[in-house]
């Protein structure tokens, strides 16, 4: 094979199928049998925690955006998964309709305030109380936790290296990558570069040159 061909895909068709080669990979179960498609015009719904008596109940009245599979320590993420899945949505549109006395804030010194149901430990939302927090006025929510659908639906994945730290074995990695890969969750290790760049603008802008 010459060089042009490595550059230009010498040896297969442009048009050729590759099989999926990850399927035995578990990320979430969300994404793991197909990506539920987002409806246009949607506009919210309800999230249900896991109790079977006396749920809470939290209204998000919007589309969400920036939705990831988030591969950190801290979000949560349904038994049995490597995963969570998370997206944002403006703090204005979350409201707590039933069984709110039995949220707690996880952990009050994050910069995102998890509110979680202290029985099923299930977490509502996440909120940012620093003013001067790039994400300030976005709410972090868990949509799987809805029976509607139509929510935006994932783009890529977040903190991928951070699974390491909840235990999964560095061997792994390739496959994990590879099958996020596989189904268009394109893995970075930190969260994905239109954000990225918006933080790095909000902290420019603060900075005085
Ligand atoms: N390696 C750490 C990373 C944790 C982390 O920084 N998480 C991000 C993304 S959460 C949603 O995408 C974050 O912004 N955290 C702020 C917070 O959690 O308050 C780990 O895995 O713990
Ligand atoms: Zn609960
Ligand atoms: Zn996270």
């Amino acid at each position: 094979m010459g060089l042009l061909d490595i550059f230009f895909g010498g040896g297969g068709s442009a048009t050729e199928a590759t099989a999926p080669r990850y399927t035995h990979v578990k990320i979430h179960p969300q994404v793991d049998n197909g990506i539920p498609a987002e409806k246009p015009g949607f506009s919210g719904g309800t999230l249900t925690c896991k109790c079977a008596t006396n749920p809470v109940v939290v209204e998000v009245g919007a589309q969400t955006a920036h939705n990831h599979v988030c591969g950190c320590t801290k979000c949560w993420k349904p038994a049995g998964a490597v995963f969570s899945q998370i997206a944002v949505v403006g703090r204005d549109h979350v409201t707590v309709r039933e069984n709110g006395d039995k949220l707690d804030i996880v952990d009050a010194s994050a910069a995102i305030q998890r509110h979680a149901c202290r029985e099923c430990g299930t977490h509502m939302y996440g909120r940012i109380e620093n003013t001067g927090h790039p994400f300030h006025g976005l709410d972090f929510v868990h949509t799987e936790l809805s029976d509607q659908t139509g929510w935006a639906a994932p783009t890529f994945a977040a903190f991928v290296s951070s699974i390491i730290e909840s235990g999964v074995d560095p061997s792994r990695m390739d496959d994990i990558r590879g099958r996020l890969s596989e189904i268009g969750l394109t893995p970075y290790d930190c969260l994905s570069p239109p954000l990225m760049d918006a933080i790095a603008t909000h902290v420019a802008k603060q900075s005085v040159h």
